[in-house]
C-alpha cells in the first residue's frame, strides 16, 4: 500500500519504519527540515530501542523515505496517517492547530480517493473538524463538489509507549479503529484491516467502533494509567506514616487478576508527553461540556505533589539551604530508555535543588543533551543557578564528593551499583530513591542511610 505519515515524531517515524517493514511504500512528511536532513543523511532524531535497524533496512529497500515535500507525500498515498503533535494549549485543552494544518495540506494536495488515519491522540469531535478543514481546501480547488476527490476519516489511536515503542508498534495488544458505518468508512476499514492483518495473525485484535468512541478510548487508557499511579503515589505517602511497606501492598493487590500488578508502581509521579497532557485535555473536554472530572482532578494534583516529594525529603533532611552541597542526580529522562524530557519530573527536582543552592552533578544514558536545553529553559530566571549544574559521562563520576544521590529515573545501569565504590566516593553515603530501586534491607547492611518512597516500614536506619 502507498502510504503518508504526517509528522516524524516519536509517533510517526515509529509507525512509519514499522509499517514499511510490513513491506509498505512509505514516506514520512515532516515540516522540520533539520529533521528530515538528518534522517536523509542515515540519523535518527530521537533514542528509540531497535528503531535503528528498522529504519536502516527499510530505507535501504526504498520501501521508507522521509521529505518535507508536502504536495509530493499527499500525492503519493491511498492512506494517510496524521501523527502530528497535540500538546498542551494554555488552558489544557489539546492543542490542535498541527493536527488542522496537517488536514488543510491534505485538502490541498490530494488527488484521488483518500483514507484520513487521525494517529494523534485528539479530543471527541476533532476528526469532524479535521473532515470540515479537508472539505474547505478541497471547495476552493473543486468548486463542483462532484468533481472533487473522496476521502474519510479513521481514528487509529496510538497506544505505543516510548522506550518500548517498535515493540509495542509491531505487537499491538488491540489495534482500536474507529470509522463511519457508511460507503467510504467501510472502504477505509476494509484497508485498515489488510494493513494490520499482519498483527493479527495470532488473532484479531482490531476493536471497531465509531470513531467519538475511539477518539475517548484514548484519552480513556491513559488517564486509567496515571489514575492507578496516583492512587498507589498517595497510599505510599500515607504508608510512610503508618509503618507498611508499599512495595509489598503492590504485590499483594496485583495478584488479584482483577488489579494486575502494571502501573502500581510508587515513584515521583508520572511525567511525559502523554498523561500529563492527556489528563489534563480530558478534564479540559468535561468543562467545555460543563461536567467536572473529579477522580482525574484529584489525580493531577497528586501528581503534582508527587514530583516534589523527593525535594521535600531532601530539604527535611538538609535543611532548605542546600549552598555549599552537592546532589548527584541519577536519571534524567522521564522515565528509562528514551532521550524525552517532556514533563520529566528530574525537571522538577534538579530546578528546585539548583534554585536552593546546592550544586547538581547527574547522569543520564540518553537523555544528557535533551536534560541541559529543557533545564536552561526552566531556569532561565536565575541563570547563575546552571552554573552549579553538570552532567557527567558515568553513573560513579556524579558521586564524587556528593551529600546525597537522587534517583529519579531507573535506568538498568543504576540497578546494582558496586556498593564500595558508592560508599567511597561519596561525602555522605544518602539514597533519595525515587523509584524504589533497592532493597532498604540491603541498604541497612550496607551503611548505607536510605529513603524510598512508601518504604519507610523497611527503611530502619544503618
Ligand atoms: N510519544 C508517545 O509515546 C505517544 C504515544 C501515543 C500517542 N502519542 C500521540 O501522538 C501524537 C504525536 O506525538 P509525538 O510524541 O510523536 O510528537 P512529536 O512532537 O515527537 O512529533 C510531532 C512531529 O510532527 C511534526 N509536524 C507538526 N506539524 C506538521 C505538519 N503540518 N506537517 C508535517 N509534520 C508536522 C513536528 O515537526 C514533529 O516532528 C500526539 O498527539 C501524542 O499525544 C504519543
Ligand atoms: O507503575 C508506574 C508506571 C509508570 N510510571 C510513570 O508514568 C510515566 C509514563 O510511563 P509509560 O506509560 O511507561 O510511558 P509513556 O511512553 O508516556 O506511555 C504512555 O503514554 C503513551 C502516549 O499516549 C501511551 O501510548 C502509552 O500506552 C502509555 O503507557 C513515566 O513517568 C513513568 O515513570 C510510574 O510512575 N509508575
Amino acid at each position: 500500500m502507498n502510504i503518508t505519515i504526517v509528522g516524524t515524531g516519536y509517533v510517526g517515524l515509529v509507525s512509519g519504519a514499522c509499517i514499511a517493514d510490513l513491506g509498505n511504500h512509505v514516506v514520512c512528511l515532516d515540516i522540520d527540515q533539520s529533521k528530515i536532513d538528518l534522517l536523509n543523511a542515515g540519523g535518527v532524531p530521537i533514542y528509540e530501542t531497535g528503531l535503528r535497524e528498522v529504519i536502516e533496512r527499510n530505507v535501504d529497500t526504498g520501501r521508507l523515505v522521509f521529505t518535507s515535500d508536502t504536495q509530493q507525500a499527499i500525492e503519493h498515498a491511498d492512506l494517510i496517517f496524521i501523527a502530528v503533535g497535540t500538546p498542551a494549549d494554555e488552558d489544557g485543552s489539546a492543542d490542535l492547530q498541527y493536527v488542522l494544518s496537517a488536514a488543510r495540506s491534505i485538502g490541498r494536495w490530494m488527488k484521488h480517493f483518500t483514507v484520513i488515519v487521525e494517529k494523534s491522540t485528539v479530543p471527541v469531535g476533532t476528526c469532524d473538524k479535521i473532515a470540515e478543514a479537508v472539505r474547505a481546501e478541497l471547495a476552493v480547488r473543486f468548486p463542483n463538489a462532484d468533481q472533487a476527490p473522496g476521502f474519510t476519516i479513521a481514528s487509529n489511536p496510538e497506544f505505543l509507549k516510548e522506550g518500548a515503542a517498535v515493540e509495542d508498534f509491531s505487537r499491538p495488544d488491540r489495534i482500536v479503529v474507529g470509522i463511519s458505518k457508511d460507503e467510504n468508512g467501510q472502504r477505509a476499514l476494509a484497508m485498515l484491516r489488510q494493513l494490520y492483518a499482519p498483527f493479527n495473525r495470532n488473532h484479531e485484535r482490531t476493536r471497531v467502533m465509531d470513531v467519538r468512541s475511539a477518539e475517548f478510548t484514548k484519552y480513556a487508557a491513559n488517564a486509567m494509567l496515571a489514575t492507578r499511579i496516583s492512587f498507589m503515589n498517595e497510599l505510599a505517602n500515607l504508608a510512610d506514616h503508618v509503618g507498611v511497606d508499599i512495595e509489598l501492598v503492590r504485590q499483594g493487590i496485583g495478584s488479584d487478576p482483577r488489579i494486575g500488578y502494571s502501573f502500581l508502581y510508587a515513584g515521583t509521579g508520572y511525567g511525559g508527553s502523554c498523561f500529563p497532557k492527556d489528563v489534563r485535555a480530558l478534564i479540559r473536554t468535561a468543562e467545555e461540556h460543563g461536567r467536572e472530572l473529579k477522580i482525574l482532578g484529584a489525580v493531577e494534583n497528586v501528581n503534582r505533589d508527587q514530583k516534589r516529594v523527593l525535594v521535600d525529603r531532601i530539604f527535611a533532611h538538609f535543611g532548605s539551604d542546600l549552598r555549599g552541597r552537592t546532589i548527584a542526580v541519577w536519571g534524567l529522562a522521564f522515565k528509562p530508555n528514551t532521550d524525552d524530557m517532556r514533563d520529566a519530573p528530574s525537571r522538577v527536582v534538579v530546578a528546585a535543588l539548583l534554585r536552593a543552592g546546592a550544586r547538581v552533578v547527574a547522569h543520564d544514558p540518553v537523555a544528557a543533551e535533551e536534560a541541559r536545553r529543557v533545564l536552561a529553559l526552566d531556569l532561565h530566571d536565575v541563570p547563575a543557578a546552571l552554573q552549579q549544574f553538570d552532567i557527567v559521562g558515568k553513573p560513579m563520576d556524579a558521586l564524587r564528593g556528593a551529600d546525597a544521590l537522587v534517583i529519579v529515573t531507573e535506568w538498568k545501569a543504576y540497578r546494582s551499583p558496586n556498593w564500595g565504590a558508592l560508599k567511597r566516593e561519596m561525602q555522605q553515603a544518602i539514597i533519595f530513591d525515587g523509584r524504589n530501586l533497592y532493597d532498604p534491607h540491603l541498604m541497612q547492611s550496607e551503611g548505607i542511610a536510605y529513603h524510598g518512597i512508601g518504604r519507610a516500614a523497611a527503611e530502619g536506619s544503618p
